[in-house]
């Protein structure tokens, strides 16, 4: 008994009809990337089948060699895509080709401009995956059958790439996809093989499955004086590499091969910036093929963004984001590991324990570390600028390895950059710092601040100007956290100019010391009375030599949270000790000698409570009562 299945009629979600408005009504300056796009997909449900096929060895069913098939019918106008590969329930067709789930896409479509030629480029370069293939059909048909499910349970979707589509049960007795292109008439020249295996070739060769067509051979005509012509047989023959492009020699492989997988495993539109190649030997074997890419993706600091590793056994597709693979703090790199020890069966929870894993781990990440270093230190400017590229997209992750890798601290701190008082960019490195310190320095210096301008102008770095001392300007929100954990580089001691009394060894001579001392017993007198006024909002009150042109500033004890540090742990929840700051005073300047002189009077009181929350704003922070700070200033204007 035959079942009646109905045909029934979705609508696409509302950015898949826009992005297919798109793709139907611009210019293709491309349109050949359809077949990458497609291709892809296919390789990608051929994976999925044989990791899922991994404990269920019965969804190879009767047909366990995947590959990827192109067929084409002149007649009927048709460019067919069939895979073997994990295939789609009903369900999983709706969802999957109604809806976007890609993580670029939404990006994608914001740095749409409007304008056709522009627009067309980018679509060129970033590609629409499924969606593409309306690039050169006016009508799309795809038939599935998911793994494991009876033939009565396959699915026909069927689009012509407007608003809606329809989806029916049919019987499919293969497993797998077809999806089938009904080419528009200027598109008609993907009905040529030759045409065709030259696009899978410039784009699809690092695809490891074979990508197969029907072999065309040449005839001559069998009558004298008419032409021969090529003749499709019914053989299938491979026209890509059919090899997994690590395990190709390094030699083999071209740039743009390595681009074009790049974009396939990481789905971003952007060139890598750089990648490593590798096959390691000894006690733990593996192919380690990573790239560097040129743009932070936007979770990179969401908790649950995921590792780019997909892991490989023996060439065997296990997982994708295998985070163990990689410390935390270098989870924007992206690749391919294959390893040669690890069993095939292998599950997340395996890998935490396994040795094996915790060398390739260690392997990557030397890698990793001195492929920055040699972008850092090259005598090239492409390659100065990549790393200046890399530093502006994932420097401030690069630094969390400071707290999470200590055994390579060393090497991570080579390859951070700071903007300092001598330089606005952020490109002074702390080696370079160190080459230019003047003699009697003996510490690097530097400040955190909430921002640039915060930090360039904070009064903390008044003396340190005076005497000519470079201070590193560090702006990112982990910084103070992160530097935490360097207390030297390559011997000196890292201080920060705004923790702990100021102490500039050598490079201050006797005389100004003494001076202060002699300014602290004259002022003890002020300092008691400011002491007592500001009680609740400073821990000391103190004389310092810091400041020039200044009458205030703040700092914290030396083991004491800074302000911004403590917000941050208390946005991420934690339990922070209160700590008050220090309030250091200037004996030379005009307002702390009126200070001085008001000392008994009424207005003292005010007087004090203005320095402390100028000097809170010098820091980038709102007094604690901003209402009650304007009140102030305004009566001592009038006053
Ligand atoms: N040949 C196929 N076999 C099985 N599922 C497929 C196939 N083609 C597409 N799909 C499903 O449709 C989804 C959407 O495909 P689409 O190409 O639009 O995006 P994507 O594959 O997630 O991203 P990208 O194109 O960047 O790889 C896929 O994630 C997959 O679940």
């Amino acid at each position: 008994m035959s079942k009646v299945h109905s045909t029934q009629t979705h609508h696409f979600q509302a950015e898949v009809a826009q992005l297919l408005h798109l793709v139907t009504h611009s210019l293709y300056s491309n349109p050949e990337i359809f077949l990458r796009e497609l291709i892809s997909n296919a390789s990608d449900a051929c994976d999925k089948l044989r990791f899922e096929a991994l404990n269920q060895s019965e969804l190879y069913e009767s047909d366990p060699d995947l590959a990827i098939r192109i067929t084409l019918d002149k007649s009927k106008k048709t460019l067919t895509i069939t895979d073997n590969g994990i295939g789609m329930s009903e369900q999983e067709a709706i969802d999957h080709l109604g809806t976007i789930a890609k993580s670029g896409t939404k990006d994608f479509m914001s740095r749409l401009s409007g304008d056709q030629k522009t627009d067309a480029q980018l679509i060129g370069q970033f590609g629409v995956g499924f969606y593409s293939g309306f690039i050169v059909a006016d009508k799309i048909t795809v038939e599935s059958r998911r793994a494991g499910v009876p033939a009565a349970d396959g699915v026909r979707w069927v689009s012509n790439g407007t608003g809606d589509f329809t989806v029916e049960r049919i019987d499919r007795p293969a497993r797998g996809t077809s999806v089938i292109l009904h080419l528009r008439e200027d598109a008609e020249q993907y009905l040529n093989a030759w045409q065709v295996k030259q696009v899978v070739n410039k784009y699809s060769d690092h695809i490891s499955l074979p990508i197969q067509m029907l072999k065309e051979v040449w005839q001559d005509a069998k009558e004298e004086n008419q032409p021969g012509q090529m003749v499709t047989t019914d053989e299938w023959e491979t026209i890509n590499s059919a090899s997994a492009l690590w395990t190709r020699p390094k030699k083999d492989v071209s740039d743009e091969q390595y681009t074009e997988f790049y974009k396939h495993i990481s789905h971003d539109f952007h060139a890598p910036l750089a990648w490593t190649h590798n096959r390691v030997e000894g006690a733990t074997e593996y192919t380690q093929l990573l790239f560097i890419p040129a743009k932070a993706p936007q979770d990179l600091y969401y908790r649950d963004s995921q590792s780019g590793l997909k892991l490989y056994v023996k060439r065997v597709f296990i997982m994708d984001s295998a985070e163990q693979l990689l410390p935390n703090y270098l989870r924007f790199i992206k690749g391919v590991i294959d390893s040669a020890d690890l069993p095939l069966n292998v599950s997340r929870e395996l890998l935490q324990e396994s040795r094996d894993v915790r060398a390739i781990r260690e392997g990557n990440t030397r890698r990793i570390l001195s492929t920055l270093e040699q972008l850092a230190s090259s005598e090239n400017t492409a390659e100065q600028e990549k790393f200046a590229t890399f530093y502006a997209e994932f420097g401030a992750v690069l630094k969390e390895g400071l707290g999470e890798d200590t055994s390579n601290r060393d090497k991570i701190a080579k390859l951070l950059r700071f903007a300092s008082t001598n330089s606005d960019s952020v490109t002074r490195s702390l080696t370079d710092y160190k080459a230019a310190m003047p003699e009697g320095q003996t510490a690097i210096y530097y400040i955190t601040a909430e921002n640039f301008a915060a930090a360039k102008n904070s009064p903390q770095l008044e003396l340190f100007r005076k005497k000519g001392i470079e201070v590193l300007l560090m702006t990112d929100r982990i910084d103070e956290w992160a530097l935490g954990f360097l207390t030297e580089f390559d011997g000196t001691p890292l201080q920060s100019v705004t923790k702990g009394a100021v102490d500039l060894g050598a490079l201050q001579d006797d005389e100004e010391k003494k001076a202060a001392e002699a300014a602290a017993e004259q002022l003890k007198p002020l300092l008691e009375q400011l002491q007592e006024t500001l009680k609740d909002k400073a821990k000391a009150v103190r004389i310092t030599t810091r400041l020039v042109d200044s009458p205030a500033c703040l700092v914290q004890d030396q083991n004491d949270l800074s302000p911004q540090l403590a917000k941050m742990f208390k946005q991420m929840g934690q339990d922070v000790p209160e700590s008050k700051p220090i309030l250091e005073i200037n004996p030379e300047h005009a307002l702390v000698k009126r200070l001085e002189s008001q000392a008994r009077t009424a207005k003292f009181d005010d007087l004090a409570q203005v320095i402390f929350d100028q000097a809170m704003l010098a820091e980038g922070e709102v007094p604690a009562d901003p209402v009650a700070y304007l009140r102030r200033v305004n009566a001592l204007l009038l006053g």
